[in-house]
């Protein structure tokens, strides 16, 4: 079949060419070709029915005549769970890898020729097969992979993981507690990597989605809860594909010689999965990498905020898999860097997050990113199209790709969910439209008739895991409410939400202040800091993160116990993915939302967006505030001094700064006697921040205890690490005290009740249900709003009738007359005139 196809089309760079070449002849995949020969296959069914999946998966029609992947992934792989075959490893190791990429370009040939001279090269000087694109071999045998991940080869060749200690972790996994694995049947390499990761089972959208996207080879539209495993759900089809391709091409070697390399092209882009932050697209590329790890498949981000060309560079190295923002994606593209515009090989198109990626029209990047794509429809009327053309390799490979959208919180019409199981969705349809839906996105995407939709998500959204609650104060106590929280419950890593950077960035001062170390994340901040503050928030056990709603999607930072909403979202969704960032994969967690008397309508509207009717008041104690209140007090005092400090000087530099640009010399306008007074104010304040500080420091050096507290033993509601760190504090400096004052004895605080009572323990044993009146409080919400429309219509009809007053006063007498009986008669029947 491959002889009867025309030479494979020369990538082109430019749009017109890229896009929408004529549809061919339905022509089997030449993935297909010869599976049956493949060493883990012992049967293929006639079809799908009876497919477990299919309820997942939508209908089971073939589509249309084009035979999809399921018949090649009905692979049997047995009940155990499989190991990669040594033989298929040898022909790993045989196979010219520099020699794939087929089906591109000519400069691609001539590249490859280059790779092959140069592996000979390094055949004859190690004996071993080389690949200068290929991770690099230190001399102790492991290989980095340029980003710093190991994977270690033994003495056959083979790649196996290897801990620090040197043990391959192969050696230590019980392979029958991965049992759960084995319906998926994924290849022996990614059970590798699965036994690796300690993954003992699927999660439900991994087991509904892998056997439709990675056997069924459909497009997929999959919702399930925030950490749910939703990037391995769309991850590992993707490297299944690969691996699937590679075993084709080695097991064809024999018989068609480089020929057999056309079946796994290399050195082009298979994968594309767009993000819609940075952060999100480099955890996405560490947990694919992790996933491929051992896999010789190369994983590259692409984000804003980072160097370019770094990032050229990268993308020179010709990555399989890239993970990008829209906005820098769509920089290189319409730079026609070479990589990424050659998107003739693309196999997958993802996008995760896909409602953010719509969201108020802010991507428009998606938009010219997708226009790219080839067209990679086989919707019924380009099915029709196809059928009167000849079959090139390149519309094959157009055939082939696959899109995944996916998200926590996806609304599909239903009048969409039957077009999509119909298959009559139309790409050409949306060309016109604007992305401001998951329809036409998904439309214009290109997705394939018959798409599998897996929605997971129960009615409330939410992670089932999470015990959500509220504290109820007025605005101005939000912070001491916070800081009581962090205090006394601050187990366990905690991300507080804020919308606006100005809030976040107050209360970062005012917690720093309070001696609480916190890491700050939003969207003014440089990359580099932004990944930085990640990192030490992960890799801080009860770290404390304040971020915008940047941080709210995706974002997988193991142990987060309790995420604070200090301020509510706008929207629903942004709550849902807010509180994703805890009970993430099997863990629970908690979220409590501050809600003074401004949120309380915000939140009635959410509690009925999830079709909630009661939530959990968190358990406060009470005797805690005074103590709270009075640093709360001292905090505010202390920031509000060194804020107007810090704003003097900056107001100063930046006076000076501009002056001395433009070479001029600043006349000091004051007089002496203003100069002395503003000297004296400024030692003042300096003084007063100094004693502030002091007295602070004092109160903060002890713990914060509640009114009842008896000095003589720490008891009660538990003590939280920052209590007990403070504790220490004390002891050692009551020591240093008596030790300085010659008393030598040896002094010991006894603390009774150490047991940290973090944010959910408490709220399970303390908290208690409170029934939202969502009707109650949207009734009273409208009828302010009705009020306050009465008062603004009065407002404006009274403005008015004074404006004619005042005019009439320069008309003649009679017409004054006039005016002032208008003026009367509209101001007691306004409607009457209007
Ligand atoms: N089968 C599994 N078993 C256990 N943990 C898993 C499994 N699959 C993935 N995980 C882990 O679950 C966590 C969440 O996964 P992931 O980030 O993919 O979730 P998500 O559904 O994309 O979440 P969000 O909607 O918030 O983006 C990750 O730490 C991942 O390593």
């Amino acid at each position: 079949m491959a002889a009867a196809s025309p030479p494979p089309q020369p990538p082109s760079t430019s749009k017109s060419s890229n896009k929408r070449g004529k549809r061919r002849r339905p022509q089997q995949d030449p993935v297909l070709e010869g599976i049956d020969s493949l060493p883990w296959k012992s049967s293929l069914p006639e079809a799908e029915e009876g497919d477990p999946f299919s309820v997942f998966a939508g209908v089971n029609d073939f589509e249309g005549g084009f035979l999809s992947l399921e018949e090649v992934d009905e692979l049997d792989y047995g009940l155990s769970i499989p190991q990669p075959e040594k033989k298929s490893k040898s022909k790993k190791q045989k196979r010219d890898p520099a020699a794939d990429g087929a089906g591109g370009s000519v400069e691609d040939k001539k590249a490859v020729e280059k790779k092959k001279k140069k592996m000979k090269k390094g055949k004859q000087k190690n004996g071993k097969l080389t690949d200068t694109n290929e991770p690099e071999r230190n001399e102790a045998g492991t290989v980095s992979d340029g980003d710093g991940d190991a994977v270690v080869s033994n003495e056959n060749g083979d790649d196996v993981d290897s801990d620090s200690n040197g043990d391959t972790k192969e050696d230590s996994v019980d392979e029958t507690e991965f049992y759960a694995w084995n319906e998926l049947r994924l290849h022996p390499m990614l059970m590798k990597s699965i036994h690796r990761l300690g993954f003992k089972e699927p999660t439900r959208i991994q087991k509904a989605c892998i056997p439709a996207a990675a056997h069924q080879g459909k497009d997929v539209i999959g919702a399930a809860e925030t950490g749910s495993g939703k990037t391995l759900a769309f991850g590992l089809p993707i490297l299944q594909r690969l691996l699937e391709e590679r075993d084709k091409a080695d097991k064809l070697l024999d018989d068609k010689g480089d020929d057999a390399n056309k079946y796994a092209p290399t050195g082009v882009l298979r994968a594309l999965i767009i993000t819609p932050t940075r952060e999100l697209a480099v955890q996405v590329t560490d947990h694919i990498k992790e996933a491929a790890k051992g896999i010789n498949v190369r994983v590259v981000a692409i984000v804003g905020g980072m160097s370019t060309e770094k990032q050229e560079r990268l993308l020179r190295g010709r990555p399989e898999i890239i993970v990008g923002t829209p906005g820098r994606l769509w920089e290189l593209m319409s730079g026609g860097e070479e990589h990424l515009v050659e998107l003739h090989s693309l196999s997958f198109f993802v996008l995760d997050e896909a409602d953010r990626m719509i969201e108020n029209g802010h991507f428009r990047e998606v938009q010219s990113i997708i226009d790219m794509l080839p067209m990679s429809s086989t919707s019924t009327i380009d099915q029709s199209q196809e059928s009167q053309s000849c079959v090139t390799e390149t519309s094959l490979q157009r055939k082939k790709r696959q899109t995944f959208v996916f998200s926590a919180t996806l609304a599909l019409s239903a009048d969409f969910r039957k077009k999509l199981k119909r298959g009559s969705v139309n790409s050409k349809q949306a060309v016109s439209a604007d992305l401001n839906s998951i329809e036409t996105l998904a439309e214009r995407a290109g997705m394939r008739a018959n798409v599998a939709i897996v929605d997971l998500t129960n009615a409330s959204v939410l992670a089932s895991n999470l015990s959500e609650s509220f504290v109820e104060c007025a605005e101005e106590d939000k912070d001491a409410y916070l800081y009581y929280l962090l205090s006394v419950h601050g187990k366990g890593r905690t991300i507080v939400f804020c919308t606006s950077i100005a809030a976040l960035r107050h209360i970062a001062s005012l917690l720093r202040i309070l001696g609480i170390n916190v890491w700050t994340l939003h969207a003014q901040m440089q990359q580099r800091a932004r990944l930085k503050a990640i990192d030490r928030f992960r890799s801080t056990e009860h770290g404390i993160l304040i971020a915008t709603d940047v941080a709210a999607r995706g974002l997988d930072i193991p142990g987060v116990r309790t995420v604070i909403h200090y301020q509510l979202p706008h929207s629903a969704e942004v709550y849902v993915h807010r509180s994703g960032r805890t009970a993430r994969a099997f863990a629970d967690g908690c979220s409590i939302a501050l809600i003074s008397s401004k949120d309380t309508s915000k939140f009635a509207s959410l509690c009925k967006s999830f079709s909630k009717e009661s939530f959990q008041r968190f358990p406060l104690d009470e005797s805690y505030m005074p103590e709270v209140m009075k640093r709360l007090s001292l905090a505010r005092q202390i920031d509000k001094i060194s804020r107007k400090e810090s704003q003097e000087k900056a107001t100063k530099s930046w006076f000076e700064r501009n002056a001395e640009s433009v070479e001029l010399l600043i006349d000091e306008d004051d007089s002496e006697e203003e100069r002395v007074n503003h000297l004296r104010e400024k030692k003042a304040s300096s003084a007063q921040l100094k004693s502030l500080q002091q007295e602070l420091n004092t109160i903060i050096s002890r713990p914060l205890q509640p009114k009842s507290f008896s000095h003589r033993y720490l008891a009660g509601a538990g003590i939280s690490p920052l209590l007990q760190q403070q504790i220490e504090e004390l002891a050692r400096q009551k020591t240093k005290n008596g030790m300085d004052m010659g008393d030598n004895k040896r002094r010991k605080m006894v603390v009774i009740g150490q047991d940290c009572v973090e944010p959910l323990q408490a709220l399970r044993s303390g908290g208690h249900e409170v029934r939202m009146d969502t009707k109650g409080v949207a009734e009273k919400r409208k009828n302010i709003e009705n009020l306050r429309r009465k008062r603004k219509e009065e407002k404006k009809r009274m403005q008015c009738a004074l404006s004619l007053l005042f005019r009439s006063l320069q008309f003649s007498f009679i017409d004054r007359l006039l005016t002032i009986s208008t003026v009367m008669c509209l101001h007691s029947h306004p409607l009457s005139i209007w």
